[in-house]
């Protein structure tokens, strides 16, 4: 794994390498590593994902794969031979598919002598509130209980950790351990507006609960200071 100097992912959803690259060469003090989502990376293409690399900057390569075992294992050894430091699937895709996903990684990360990258399962989207939950997505029962569940799965797949929200973190750590790995959007410093996200915390709630990582997007790369939004955060982070 790469070395991640403190735990604030920044999520570079931009639609460029030059913009993604622009705000590295600005957040690179502050930040733990980057994340390159699905817009980036459909976008830009793998050339970005080379570019960080060449940066020295660990990448969360957040593309939730999700589909057959066989070929979520082929996409998982292209982005492990790509240098991702974390890659991500689906945990609705299942045990056998999360199996896949971690061995090609394992086995790629070999070949090539590398280090593997961390596998982690998306739980429940951080964007999903109960009502939608239960009534659109027609799962029963509470979400938390749902995260903890497919967590659990994760964890005997034998994946690193999980996506969720920082409302799920405190059952996370008491299910499955101290060392699960557990990453959190849906993060908003006091007074952000949470757009789209409906289970949020603020960064210092989410590390004192037992965050691993923090994914933060909008509330740093749409200020109108990226670099004083990203270095309150990490400020938060650090008094914690
Ligand atoms: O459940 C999830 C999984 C992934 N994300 C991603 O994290 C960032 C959050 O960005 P903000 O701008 O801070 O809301 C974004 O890239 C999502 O794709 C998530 O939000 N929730």
């Amino acid at each position: 794994m790469d070395t991640f100097k403190n735990p604030l992912l920044i999520a570079l959803d931009v639609n460029t390498t030059e913009e993604a690259e622009a705000l590295v060469e600005r957040l690179a003090p502050y930040a733990g590593g980057f994340k390159v989502g699905m817009q980036l990376y459909n976008s830009a293409g793998p050339e970005v994902l080379h570019r960080l690399k060449a940066r020295q900057a660990p990448v969360f390569v957040d593309l939730k794969f999700h589909d057959i075992p066989n070929t979520v294992a082929g996409a998982a050894r292209v982005l492990t031979r790509y240098g991702a430091a974390i890659l991500n699937v689906h945990a609705a895709g299942g045990g056998e598919m999360m199996r896949a996903a971690v061995e090609a990684t394992r086995d790629e990360a070999a070949r090539a002598s590398i280090k593997p990258p961390l596998v982690v399962a998306v739980t429940v989207l951080t964007s999903i509130g109960q009502e939608v939950f239960n009534n659109q997505i027609g799962l029963p029962g509470s979400i938390e209980e749902r995260v903890v569940a497919w967590a659990l799965l994760a964890k005997e797949a034998g994946l690193d950790g999980v996506v969720a929200s920082p409302r799920e973190v405190a059952a996370l750590r008491k299910n499955c351990g101290k060392d699960f790995v557990i990453i959190t959007p849906g993060i908003r410093p006091a007074g952000a507006a949470a757009g789209d996200q409906k289970r949020t915390m603020t960064p210092g709630e989410a590390v004192r609960l037992g965050a691993t990582f923090l994914v933060v997007g909008r509330p740093v790369t749409a200020a109108s200071d990226p670099v004083a939004a990203a270095m309150g955060i990490l400020a938060e982070i650090e008094a914690t």
